[in-house]
């Protein structure tokens, strides 16, 4: 029997993207599930995981035993979808056994994102708010309508199901960013996220973000270049968790064979920044 080339350790087996990963992770060969983690409070734990009968969901997952398992011979990778808390311990716990980790939560403020950035010195970090492939197509065609379109008015919506968390997403905020890279700036020194009052006109090269939530919507994101007389909308629809959940699995395989340092989804798709 041939060996799995990859195993991976998913942390947040129950929610979302966590089932929707352990569903990719049954269907794809070279690649199997070495664990999966869920919170201890949580009706899964103890309980087989989704689409693998065979390995139990646990609410706890130790240095040692990430170290044995990556001991073992078969390289072993996390996938971390969960929330801010959670992945940033997560990440410790994987920085300490020298675990390689891919992380799809989004929320992170710019310290925590600078504490996932520190642990990159010691393992494979890959951070990506979105892992689909059209996502990051649009964020290159954005730096570059930006670039071309100087004077227009930059604005995004997202709309994400009544569940989402976080707002605005991961995914507006990155393509808030590559309209002010477009543009040689900053989103934090340009962006402005929702109106409500006496605002004022719109203040010059500002970057408006506004998120919309309700139904089942997986994810929309649609970049608004408003100018006099004419304006460009450049829209993304994800349609399905399963297009995230293959990137992850993509940039999970990807990962394992990387020395330490800091990776983005356009270092696994070979798209410029
Ligand atoms: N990068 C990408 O392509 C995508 C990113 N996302 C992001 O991924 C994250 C998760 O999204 P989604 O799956 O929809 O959210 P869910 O709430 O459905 O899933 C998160 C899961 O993590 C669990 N969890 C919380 N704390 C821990 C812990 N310490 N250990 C193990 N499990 C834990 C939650 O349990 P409980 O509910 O009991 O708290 C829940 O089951 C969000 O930040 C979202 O924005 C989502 C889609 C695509
Ligand atoms: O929470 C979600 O669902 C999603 N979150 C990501 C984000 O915040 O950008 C990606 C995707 O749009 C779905």
């Amino acid at each position: 029997m041939t060996r799995p080339d990859l195993g991976v350790v998913m942390v947040g087996a129950s929610g979302r993207m966590g089932r929707e990963i352990l569903q990719v992770l049954s269907r794809e060969s070279g690649v199997s599930l070495h664990g999966a983690i869920v919170e201890s409070s949580d009706p899964l734990s103890g309980k087989p995981a989704p689409f693998h009968p065979g390995i139990n969901c646990r609410g706890e997952l130790t240095v040692s035993e990430l170290r044995r398992g990556a001991g073992e011979g078969m390289p072993i990778v996390g996938i971390d979808f969960t929330n801010v808390s959670s992945t940033l311990s997560t990440a410790r716990l994987f920085a300490e056994a020298g675990v390689p980790l891919v992380i799809g939560t989004t929320g992170f403020s710019a310290p925590e994102k600078e504490e996932l950035f520190s642990h990159s010195a010691k393992i494979p970090l890959l951070l990506a708010p979105n892992m689909s492939l059209g996502i990051h197509l649009l964020a290159h065609l954005v730096r570059q309508v930006s670039r071309a379109l100087p004077g227009f008015d930059a604005e995004i919506v997202e709309v994400h199901h009544q569940k989402k968390k976080d707002a605005p997403s991961g995914t507006a905020l990155f393509l808030g960013e590559a309209v002010a890279s477009g543009r040689g700036e900053n989103l934090a020194d340009r962006g402005v996220y929702s109106r409500e009052g006496m605002v004022g006109e719109r203040i010059p090269d500002t970057i408006g973000i506004m998120a919309v939530r309700g139904g089942d919507v997986v994810g929309d994101h649609t970049v608004h270049f408003l100018g006099m007389g004419e304006r460009l909308e450049l829209t993304h629809r994800a349609s399905s968790r399963e297009t995230f959940a293959r990137g992850a699995v993509e940039a999970a395989r990807w990962l394992a064979l990387k020395k330490p340092g800091f990776y983005q989804m356009e270092d696994v798709l070979g798209i410029a920044k």
